[in-house]
């Protein structure tokens, strides 16, 4: 079993090429374009929802079989055809040229493997059980969305807000992680859901920080 590290990849604007139109390509197309990503469909057919967001043009859709010219100028590669052979070939070109390849009928043999995943707006949470069990990262990311649910995405845009304020107005490095460790208590994120004067009160919010903090201490 390989030693996979886990990494979250800025893809915005990039080209990334799916090839196979089933549904384990529209998956892999899914994710992509939750990242943003400048998605290159290469199948002779594909799914119903493959063909709106190719028609929303949200992705463009080549349709035929893949040739190695695809692979020009693409930062990654998803071998999603149903074509063991094909799926090798793919990978085989991706390694030639330098560019990731994700295998998806063969994972050990590819150079990523994409975990299941839970976007809370910022807050993206990710499982895998390294390929031995895709159904079982499945299982435990629905899970983590019971308890990890809408009032997250709140949580991580007050979060960004807070640290920033806390890195401004701390210098000390070790009194900056108290702070901020602080901010993410059960307690404390409930707090800030409500707090609209975030942004405008700083000297309170580090206050209201610094309470905290004694209280954990405590
Ligand atoms: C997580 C998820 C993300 C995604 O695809 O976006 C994902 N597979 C998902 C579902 C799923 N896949 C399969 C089943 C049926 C049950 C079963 O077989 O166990 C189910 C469950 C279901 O459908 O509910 C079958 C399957 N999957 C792979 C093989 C081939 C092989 O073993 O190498 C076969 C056998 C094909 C055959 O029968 O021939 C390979 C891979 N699948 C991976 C990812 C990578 C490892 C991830 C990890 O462990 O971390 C890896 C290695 C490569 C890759 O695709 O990156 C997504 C869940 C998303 C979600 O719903 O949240
Ligand atoms: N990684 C995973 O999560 C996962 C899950 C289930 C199955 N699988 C494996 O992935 C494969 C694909 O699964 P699926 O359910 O999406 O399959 P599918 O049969 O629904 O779709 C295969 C697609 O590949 C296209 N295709 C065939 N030859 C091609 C070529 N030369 N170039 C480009 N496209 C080509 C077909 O047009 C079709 O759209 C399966 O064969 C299985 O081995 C992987």
């Amino acid at each position: 079993m390989s030693a996979w590290y886990p990494l979250l990849l800025k893809l915005e604007g990039r080209k990334c090429v799916v090839f196979g139109g089933g549904p384990v390509a529209q998956r892999k197309a899914e994710g992509l374009l939750q990242a943003k990503a400048d998605v290159r469909l290469v199948s002779p057919g594909a799914t119903g929802q493959l063909m709106e967001w190719f028609e929303r043009g949200l992705l463009r859709w080549t349709a035929r079989e893949a040739v190695e010219e695809d692979l020009d100028g693409a930062v990654l590669v998803f071998a999603a055809t149903d074509r063991g052979e094909v799926n090798r070939k793919l990978a085989e070109w991706a390694a030639r040229r330098g560019i990731p390849a994700n295998v998806a009928d063969d994972g050990e043999n590819g150079d990523f493997i994409v975990p299941a995943v839970l976007r809370q707006g910022g807050l993206v949470l990710t499982a895998s059980a390294s390929g031995a069990g895709p159904a079982l990262a499945a299982r435990i990311i629905g899970e983590l969305a019971e308890r990890y649910g809408q009032d997250y995405n709140e949580n991580v845009e007050a979060l960004r807000t807070i640290r920033r304020i806390v890195k401004a107005k701390i210098a000390d490095q070790a009194e900056r992680r108290e702070l901020l460790r602080a901010a993410v208590s059960d307690e404390a994120l409930t707090e800030w859901r409500s707090a609209s004067w975030l942004h405008e009160e700083q000297d309170r919010l580090i206050l209201r920080l610094r309470q905290l903090a004694d209280e954990r201490k405590g």
